[in-house]
């Protein structure tokens, strides 16, 4: 009896506690109807949510990409630490975020290392300005007058003449000696780019090269503070910030440097040929003129050329660099291309720019290149400044959205046997690098599409075509091209792991 009594008690005890719970769950369920349709994704654990699953491989769009396969998720939804994070890995759901809602799209977000750093106190630039007026101003500024086509021809002689002097050591090397390409390569990226941007006059370059490497390692690290920006303690213990900050101090005092070398050079000489300019020099003239619309102060001079060359020259260096690889993966490409180059120029003995209209070869190698290897795998992060849906999936305000441009230029669902390296493919049809295709986006599209284009790619034709010209090239002994490590590692770009070595033979002499 006191056993019966004792039972029903318990029963009601559990009666009291599950009507509130079903009255809840009933009002609950009410309210799920109206919660977001988040997008699929992994799961999630207390406090660092997604975060663990970025940890299965070093290359983080490798990780995100297998991820996507396996949840089947073009739009992928990752809780990191206390970030929304949302991944797109099809070229509809790309269209979708950088051209259906571009403008909503088009800001991207401040890490709390990038806030950490002196940077917002000097100016954002380009790359970090939020979207709206000012950058706009500053962007048209960059585009209209340091990055347009008429400025990227002037800087011709720079590049003719660098390029001369990579084939002119190159040839100097004893014969039979490997040479390390993706140094000579890199070398000839920064020296090129930092001569448009700063002139010759530039006494501090080693140091400003030392500094940006620095200050890259440190923007592309994995620093755990970034994903907790709200705690002060992650922050400290991680201590990227106070890194970031003291690298770019550096850095803009080597540019404030540069500035007043500039300026005491101005004030002792007439007006220079716009011919002559460096990229200094017309910051400051169109300062002085002030006719830009905007004002413009040393700050946002800082910001933007710190944003030009570390934004460009990786990705420039990396892409020569893949290309040649592929090319002595894939010799018969190799030959093809050296023999277009022959061709067109016949009895020449060195490689002009008005030369590389002829090479339609080397221009698909290219693109091939920047397909297989696309430099920003995962572009540049946007942020979502309002409540949107992408492919019927909720994506909420201030979410971080990825583009896994990579993995979307290796799907076979897109392409034809995506992992052989075929420039033909981009024989037919009229995939180019304006960010039309949402297949292929190496430079991004839309409003934030990359600045950069018309003068990486003068790099990267002219370099490639001067190699293939003056020399011919054969792997290291005992490597069979299809056996040369393609291991990739992660900088502000994808680049080459280990460096690539390979033996010259002088074919045309400069
Ligand atoms: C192969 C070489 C290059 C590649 C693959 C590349 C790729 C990209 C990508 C993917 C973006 C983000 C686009 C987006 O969000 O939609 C970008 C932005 C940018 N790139 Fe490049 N880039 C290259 C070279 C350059 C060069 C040479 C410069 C300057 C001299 C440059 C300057 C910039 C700047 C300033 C931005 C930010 C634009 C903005 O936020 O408005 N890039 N680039």
């Amino acid at each position: 009896m006191e056993n019966l009594s004792y039972s029903l008690y318990f029963m009601a005890q559990v009666l009291l506690l599950l009507i509130p719970l079903l009255l809840l769950s009933l009002k609950f369920g009410g309210v799920r109807k109206n919660q977001p349709r988040l997008p699929p994704g992994p799961w999630r654990l207390p406090i660092i949510g997604s975060l663990h699953h970025l940890f299965k491989s070093p290359l983080i769009h490798h990780a995100l990409a297998d991820l996507a396969r396996r949840y089947n998720a073009p739009v992928m939804y990752l809780q990191l630490g206390e970030l929304n994070a949302v991944v797109i890995s099809s070229p509809d759901a790309a269209r979708e975020v950088m051209k259906t809602h571009d403008v909503i799209f088009a800001t991207r977000p401040l890490s709390a290392t990038v806030r950490a750093g002196s940077m917002i106190a000097d100016g954002l630039g380009i790359a970090f300005s939020p979207y709206g007026e000012r950058w706009r101003q500053l962007r048209k500024f960059s585009t209209m007058e340091l990055l347009s086509t008429k400025r990227v021809r002037s800087f011709r002689p720079i590049r003719e003449d660098e390029t001369a002097r990579l084939v002119t050591e190159i040839a100097a090397c004893p014969p039979g000696e490997l040479v390390n390409i993706t140094i000579r390569v890199a070398t000839v990226v920064a020296n090129s780019a930092l001569r448009a941007m700063m002139g010759e006059r530039f006494r501090r370059q080693e140091e400003l090269l030392e500094c940006i490497t620095q200050a890259i390692k440190i923007a592309t690290g994995f620093n755990i503070g970034d994903f907790f920006p709200s705690s002060r303690l992650v922050r400290a213990i991680d201590g990227t910030g106070r890194k970031a900050q003291a690298v770019q101090r550096k850095l803009f005092e080597l540019v404030d440097h540069a500035v007043e070398q500039h300026r005491e050079r101005r004030s002792g000489q007439s007006a220079i040929d716009s011919e002559d300019e460096d990229m200094l020099d017309v910051f400051l003239r169109i300062q002085e003129e002030g006719d830009l619309g905007c004002s413009l102060d040393v700050g946002d001079i800082k910001a933007i050329i710190v944003d030009l060359f570390v934004g460009g020259s990786e990705p420039t260096a990396t892409t020569i660099q893949w290309a040649m690889a592929e090319l002595m993966r894939n010799p018969n490409v190799m030959q093809r291309a050296q023999t277009e180059l022959h061709c067109a120029l016949q009895d020449k003995s060195r490689v002009t720019e008005d030369d590389l209209v002829d090479l339609p070869y080397l221009k698909l190698i290219i693109k091939e290149t920047l397909r297989l290897h696309t430099p920003g795998p995962l572009l540049l992060p946007r942020e979502c400044q309002e409540a949107c849906e992408i492919l019927g999936y909720d994506v909420l305000k201030g979410t971080i959205v990825l583009v896994n441009a990579w993995a979307i230029c290796r799907d076979p669902k897109y392409w034809d046997e995506p992992e052989v390296f075929k420039p033909e493919r981009f024989k037919e049809g009229t995939t180019d690098f304006m960010g039309t295709d949402f297949r292929y986006t190496p430079f991004g599209a839309g409003r934030r599409i990359c600045p950069g284009l018309a003068f990486s790619l003068a790099n990267v034709e002219l370099v490639l075509a001067m190699l293939l010209f003056h020399f011919d090239w054969q792997l290291p002994p005992g490597v069979i091209p299809s056996e040369l490590d393609m291991a990739e590692e992660m900088g502000v770009s994808i680049r080459r792991k280990r460096d690539l070595y390979l033996k010259p033979t002088l074919r045309v002499p400069l």
